[in-house]
């Protein structure tokens, strides 16, 4: 088994004619990890898989499958792909579309009939495969693809939006899908507005706007870099905000989490018309919160309650995009 990385991008570019597309993205995904790509509405993830998959040439920059080149047979044959916003022939039954996609990948018909009643099965279709595409919903339908995608048995998955036509049982349905074929090795890239997903399933990921990486990193450092804490003061005067705020040089804040409340408070109660007040910071780790709670309590305060708000993707894809332009569906 070779060493090469599943996928490596090198400054890989398309533009089209336009002037848009995607540009210089460098990225490496390494053997069975799951990878998250994600972006507004326009970034350009579809155009990076698509040039990945040997759908659509570059204008600039090299990658490589596998250790194969981009758009070569011997990538092609590792690699399954469920394209967004596919349609199926609708006058096939499920079974027929799956079974049309193994003969394209050359699978032996005895392993083909082996093969499609597991997967149709795996991915939810059941008996279902004996209907015909137009009777299927939109999320049957996203279903079929996963199992044409994993028809030859690839080592990477290009999954572009995935659950998007899914209702919420269905994306769960998917997501365990998805955490199986990681268990079983299989490298997953995940373009995706389900930021959810992205956080459960994937290591990796990286962050495209305007056609180009934002940001990228392991998923649990992007998201622990910044820590919400919650801290109930007693007692509170407004001198403590700003004393705290110029003695630590953190932005120490007012916050509305009274609806907030979790059982990791210290078990006091405030008592009736005591001033008490919701405080909050981004702080990088415990001991920092810890000293925190050693300043309130020197200043004469009670400390009744202390929250740790872990922050969660969405929070954190907003705060990357926000403030820059993008040109996406709101053009
Ligand atoms: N064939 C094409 N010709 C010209 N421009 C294109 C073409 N395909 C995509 N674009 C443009 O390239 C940019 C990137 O599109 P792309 O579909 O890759 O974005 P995306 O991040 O996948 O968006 P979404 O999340 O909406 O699927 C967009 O501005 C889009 O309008």
């Amino acid at each position: 088994m070779s060493s090469a990385p599943a996928i490596d991008a090198n400054a890989l570019t398309k533009e089209y004619n336009n002037g848009r597309g995607c540009r210089d993205v460098t990225i490496t995904v390494g053997k069975g990890e799951a990878f998250g790509f994600l972006g507004p509405n326009g970034a350009g993830k579809s155009t990076f898989v698509k040039m990945l998959v040997g759908l659509i040439s570059p204008t600039g920059g090299n990658a490589s499958i596998l250790g194969h080149p981009l758009g070569s047979l011997e990538a092609k044959a590792k690699i399954g792909y469920l394209p967004e916003l596919y349609r199926y022939q609708e006058w096939l039954t499920g079974e027929e579309v799956v079974r049309l996609h193994a003969r394209l990948c050359r699978i032996e018909r005895t392993l083909a009939d082996k093969r499609i009643p597991q997967l149709l099965q795996e991915v939810g279709i059941g008996q279902r495969g004996k209907d015909r595409v137009k009777h299927y919903s939109k999320g049957m339908q996203q279903r079929l693809g996963l199992a044409c995608a994993l028809v030859n048995e690839p080592e990477l998955i290009f999954l572009d939006e995935p659950s998007s036509a899914l209702d919420p049982i269905g994306r769960m349905e998917v997501r365990m899908i998805l955490e199986r074929l990681k268990e079983r090795g299989i490298t997953i890239f995940l373009n995706s507005h389900l930021l959810e997903d992205v956080e459960v399933l994937c290591d990796r990921m990286a962050l495209l706007n305007n056609g180009a990486v934002l940001r990228h990193g392991k998923v649990s450092e992007m998201l622990s870099q910044r820590t919400r804490w919650q801290f109930k003061v007693g007692g509170y005067t407004p001198f403590l905000l700003s004393w705290l705020n110029e003695h630590t040089g953190l932005n120490i804040r007012h916050s509305d989490a009274g609806a907030e409340r979790t059982e990791q408070g210290n078990g006091q109660e405030p008592e009736a018309g005591s001033s008490v007040v919701w405080l909050e910071a981004e702080l990088d780790n415990e001991e920092q919160a810890g000293w925190l709670n050693g300043l309130i309590v020197e200043q004469g305060m009670t400390l009744y309650e202390v929250t740790r708000k872990k922050e969660r993707l969405e929070e954190w894809f907003m705060d990357a995009v926000s403030g820059l332009s993008h040109r996406g569906e709101r053009e």
